[in-house]
């Protein structure tokens, strides 16, 4: 009966003393987006970084609760946190393309994960997630030129190609467009529309108007606490709590 893919139980976040998410329950499914939104500070990011263990990399910060892959838990003793991030993807506000070739921006992570043995096969992952991410064309004949020389909306797609290189489950991505312009963004949310085909995708934003637009269920956050979750129509539409209509209807936040 059910579609879900992450499954998030009672998860608190803390940086040091400060608890910045607070009994968090979520279940997130395969084949559609979901959008975080909520007010600056509301700990957002902080929910988003705990789906892949990215929190593992600051250094006072602790999750608990459990939080569950396919029914595995990520934080179990025996879960690779690399192998973790290569299943569940990150595409970050700022793209943050390596200082390396178009090429070799996607080539690294099939490398480390050992899923292209020969040459050919490298070649084949890399135009396949280029194809994807809606760049190929773009870049096929130079790509061996860096990605930074790319544009910002092009760079992004570049990072998405990265994420979807190593075949992930789930791709994160943390205000994908605040850094783009207008066609750029529209680029993006077009090719977030044809990803969730393939990934789960959880989005965090900013802007309500890109939630309404890209995805189908939306969770409300709120002084660290998931106000509401539901049908991104219903969230837009009927909110069901107070605080989520004052925040859609653009009284704070
Ligand atoms: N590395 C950190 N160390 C300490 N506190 C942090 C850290 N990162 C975030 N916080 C705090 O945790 C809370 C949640 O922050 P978070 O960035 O997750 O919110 P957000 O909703 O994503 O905000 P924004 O929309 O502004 O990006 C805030 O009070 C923030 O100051």
């Amino acid at each position: 009966m059910t579609n879900s893919k992450l499954t998030a139980r009672n998860v608190d976040v803390f940086y040091g003393q400060k608890k910045a998410i607070n009994n968090v329950s979520i279940e997130i499914d395969n084949g559609i987006v979901t959008a975080f939104i909520g007010p600056s500070g509301c700990g957002k990011s902080t929910f988003l970084r705990s789906l892949n263990r990215m929190n593992d990399t600051i250094a006072d910060a602790r999750v608990t609760g459990e939080i569950l892959l396919d029914g595995e838990d990520i934080y179990a003793a025996a879960m690779d946190p690399v192998a973790l991030r290569a299943r569940v993807g990150m595409v970050f506000q700022k793209p943050n393309p390596f200082p390396k070739s178009i090429y070799e921006n996607i080539a690294y992570g099939p490398r480390i994960h050992g899923l292209a043995p020969a040459k050919a096969d490298l070649d084949g992952i890399i135009e396949s997630s280029l194809t994807k991410a809606g760049l190929w064309d773009e870049v096929k004949d130079r790509l061996n030129e860096p990605g930074t020389a790319l544009s910002g909306g092009q760079q992004q797609r570049l990072c998405i190609a990265r994420a979807i290189a190593v075949s992930p489950e789930v791709i994160l991505m943390d205000e994908p467009c605040s850094a783009l312009d207008p066609i750029a963004t529209a680029r993006i949310e077009e090719l977030i529309d044809e990803l969730k085909e393939s990934f789960a995708i959880v989005i965090v934003t900013h802007s309500m108007q890109q939630a309404a637009r890209v995805s189908q269920r939306t969770a409300f956050f709120h002084l660290g606490n998931l106000v509401e979750y539901g049908d991104t129509s219903q969230i837009f539409t009927t909110p069901r709590e107070e605080k989520t209509k004052d925040y859609i209807t653009g009284r704070y936040g």
